[in-house]
């Protein structure tokens, strides 16, 4: 029998501020110490804030090399008091969300400044991979293994198989994402993209096409959290934190990933926000490959399992359409700046929720889900996480 969990909190007063992006480049030959440290420079400018009034810091990165969070203080010449290296790709935005407000509001810290980036020389990513973990170098590796694309490949065809998804279906939510990423100014991508492009474009791993897959580059993002007493003294528009979910290796027993954690925790979730699917007004997933985005529609409530293909075929995921969706471009189509792709849902629904998301703003946005997805292990996803945020003001 299960053991009985303890009711959880809510997040009381604590609020996120002051989302900012370091705009992206395909390659960079500066150090991820480089990207992160101009994320918080921006969020000072953006803030008002000294580097002295951060007495909290939470770093997520890939290409740090043999440095943590720890020695990024140090080039920082910063000594917070709360610190915090949240090594969960997809995962790392909302976690360290989660962290940062339980800090702040327990009084171990009063600004957590969260801070996502990687750099992209030239060889990054094949060494980011070469070297992934354990279970790719003892369990996959040996058999030609090659990489994330060859994973969700297998993920891809085995949706499409049982649920009936084309790739039709595929490349709508590609090109509604295109269109949103063209009201984007730091989107990378910056040419329209046809259905017709989408089904020619060249074969990365069958049935994955060019456009089914996120382009490597270099970029950075955070945001603040602290008190809303705090960010109203500093003038800072800020967003409520309604509910959150993270998850680690769920569902072990699928032989081939159809679902993720959040299938698990999906029910708590809206219950602890005290909201329902129907409430939110835009969403932002992880969209490493198009189909982790119809299984966060289907694993957080917007349909049944199964339904995703049907859901696509319903909306436009536009800004201005129905179901605005990963209303910067996601990935796909900004580019995945490594760990800070973690953070790009997160940091846009916060433009979202502050009337700063420009020509990419939803009309009369109130309440958004954003959710993550992180840490390939190359059979599968291993960590999943999610937001319900609200609009502070
Ligand atoms: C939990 C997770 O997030 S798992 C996902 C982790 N991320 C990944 O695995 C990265 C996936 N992407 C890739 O592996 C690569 O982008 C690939 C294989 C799809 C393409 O790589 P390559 O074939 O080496 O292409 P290359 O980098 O040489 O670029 C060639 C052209 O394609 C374009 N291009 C490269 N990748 C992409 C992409 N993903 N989408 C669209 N265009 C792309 C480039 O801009 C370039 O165009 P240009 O010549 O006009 O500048």
């Amino acid at each position: 029998m299960a053991l009985p969990q303890a009711a959880r909190q809510g997040y009381d007063d604590v609020v996120l501020v002051a989302p900012v992006t370091i705009p992206y480049e395909r390659h960079s030959e500066q150090t991820a110490h480089w990207w992160l440290g101009a994320a918080l420079g921006q969020l000072l400018a953006q803030s008002g804030l000294k580097k002295a009034d951060v007495d909290g810091v939470c770093v997520s990165s890939f290409t740090l090399g043999s440095d943590t969070a720890v020695g990024v203080m140090q080039h920082f010449q910063m000594s917070p008091r709360w610190l915090d290296h949240i090594p969960m790709g997809g995962a790392s935005g909302v976690v360290a969300m989660r962290r940062a407000a339980r800090a702040v509001q327990c009084g171990d810290a009063s600004i957590v400044a969260c801070i996502a980036g990687d750099t992209n020389h030239r060889e990054s990513f094949k060494n980011t991979v070469s070297g992934f973990s354990r279970f790719s170098q003892d369990a996959v590796y040996p058999y030609g293994a090659g990489g994330p694309n060859a994973s969700f490949a297998l993920l891809t065809d085995y949706y499409m198989r049982h649920y009936g998804a084309t790739r039709e279906d595929f490349g709508k939510l590609c090109v509604a994402q295109r269109d949103n990423a063209l009201r984007n100014p730091h989107a990378l991508m910056k040419k329209p993209l046809t259905l017709e492009q989408y089904m020619d474009a060249r074969v990365i791993a069958d049935p994955i096409h060019l456009f089914d897959c996120v382009m490597p580059c270099a970029g950075a993002e955070g945001y603040l959290v602290m008190r809303r007493e705090q960010a109203e003294a500093l003038g800072l528009p800020y967003v409520r934190i309604r509910s959150t979910i993270e998850r680690h290796n769920a569902f072990p027993e699928d032989a081939v990933q159809h679902r993720g954690g959040w299938a698990m925790d999906k029910d708590a979730f809206y219950e602890h926000g005290g909201l329902t699917p129907a409430d939110v007004d835009f969403m932002e997933t992880y969209d490493d490959y198009p189909v982790i985005n119809v299984l966060q529609f289907e694993d957080l409530g917007f349909c049944a399992k199964g339904e995703g293909p049907e859901f696509i075929r319903k909306n436009t995921f536009t800004v201005d359409g129905s179901f605005p969706f990963n209303t910067s471009g996601g990935q796909l189509s900004v580019g995945q700046a490594g760990a800070a792709g973690g953070y790009l849902g997160l940091v846009q629904a916060l433009r979202q929720l502050t009337d700063t998301a420009g020509d990419t703003q939803v009309a009369n946005a109130r309440i958004g889900l954003v959710s993550g997805f992180g840490m390939i292990n190359y059979d599968r996803g291993i960590c999943t996480a999610a937001a319900l945020l609200e609009r502070g003001q």
